[in-house]
């Protein structure tokens, strides 16, 4: 079956909502934060860890896939989830995004985008149809339109001749992709940091109906209080009977106060990225757990959490294992920090159940040390 969003209901103190959203590996519910698995793997967690953390999606990179080992032998192996032994959902990101954080020589056209790899400088195209082509290969439950995200900061002409043109990239996909699939092909609103072309940029996507809609062109390097002013302007023009998707959001007070505003899924990379320099998400804040202080520290990371490293190791054992560069450190910390997450958004559900989210925005500031006005 088709991927379907199913709108529970609304927190009476927030515009945050409960969902469903069904697809052919499953149902998650949302709000739901997504480990990201570039290259077909969430760095160091095999598929039972990430389940039994309670992951629900991951999301791997079309860029990375088609580069190395490239779509045709994902294919050939039964597709993405057959390769990587994960039976339920995952979102593909279409490429863009990464050619242009990644890759060298990049030239763009109203066809698409042609680089150099960043593997082995071999020269390549990605196009709104090549694009949707290999994520049909890859075979995810949710796919991406090809976009381009301008840089930020960037001049208000060149971000709207490039959010017109993710508008044409965009109908090209769907046309590429046809409506005969389970996979579903999200459309990304772009438009910068300018709320007439954010609302441009979502009113072309809607009118072109989509499964669901994500925020592009945001958390790139823009102050926080501007994200949030860009996804109020943008949220109002899209349909509340489909999900919405901030991508490369994931701090614990991103999550918290983009929920509260109304968006639905969440990817990001902090997580697993910094645990493996060791930093840790806590209740009582972020933890630098190879720092001298925990040397003799025999306490777990994070007295609160009910995670595999928390319930069966030491601060001072991580801090030795990260010290003396033991993979299983590395392992230990991401564990935590995905655990950390994924039941903040058990919790982010429970409180939107019970109609009091802001309360638990404020309370969990409160701990985690944000100032209240962040
Ligand atoms: O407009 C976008 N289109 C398609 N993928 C994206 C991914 C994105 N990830 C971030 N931020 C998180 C980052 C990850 C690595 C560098 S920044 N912002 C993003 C924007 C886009
Ligand atoms: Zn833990």
């Amino acid at each position: 079956m088709a991927v379907k969003y199913e709108l529970i209901k609304t927190c009476a103190q927030t515009g945050a909502r409960l969902g469903r959203l069904h697809t052919p590996h499953g149902i998650i519910d949302t709000p739901t934060f997504m480990p990201v698995g570039t290259q077909a793997s969430v760095k160091g967690m095999s598929p039972e860890e990430l389940k039994s953390l309670g992951a629900q999606i991951i999301l791997s990179n079309t860029y990375h896939l088609f580069l190395r080992p490239g779509n045709e032998l994902v294919k050939e192996a039964g597709g993405l989830h057959r390769f990587m032994n994960w039976d339920r959902p995952i979102l593909t990101d279409s490429g863009g995004f990464q050619v242009f954080s990644l890759s060298e020589m990049r030239k763009i056209t109203e066809e698409g985008v042609e680089f150099r790899s960043h593997i082995n400088g071999d020269k390549l195209r990605l196009t709104p149809e090549s694009a949707t082509q290999v994520q049909n290969d890859l075979g995810a439950d949710i796919i991406m339109a090809f976009d381009e995200c301008p840089p930020y900061p960037a001049e208000y002409a060149y971000v709207k001749q490039s959010t017109e043109r993710t508008s044409r990239w965009a109908e090209r996909c769907l046309k590429a992709h046809g409506r005969s699939h389970d996979q579903a092909l999200f459309g990304i609103v772009q438009g910068g940091m300018h709320k007439d072309l954010r609302k441009q940029s979502a009113l072309d996507l809607t009118s072109l109906d989509f499964p669901g809609y994500a925020m592009g062109g945001l958390s790139v390097g823009e102050p926080k209080p501007l994200m949030y002013e860009m996804l109020e302007e943008t949220i109002p023009f899209l349909p509340s009977d489909k999900p919405r998707y901030l991508m490369g959001v994931g701090s614990p007070d991103a999550l918290l106060d983009g929920s509260i505003r109304g968006v639905d899924m969440f990817d990001c990379v902090l997580p697993t990225r910094i645990a493996r320099n060791g930093t840790l998400m806590t209740s009582q804040g972020r933890m630098v757990v190879r720092n001298a202080k925990y040397t003799n520290d025999f306490s777990p990371l994070d007295p609160e959490c009910t995670c595999y490293a928390c319930q069966n190791y030491s601060r001072a054992y991580i801090r030795h294992l990260i010290k003396a560069d033991e993979m299983f450190g590395l392992r230990l910390t991401t564990i935590h920090n995905l655990h950390f997450l994924v039941q903040l958004m058990v919790q982010v559900r429970e409180a939107i159940r019970e109609d009091r989210l802001g309360t638990f925005r404020d309370e969990f500031f409160e701990k985690y040390g944000m100032a209240r006005n962040e």
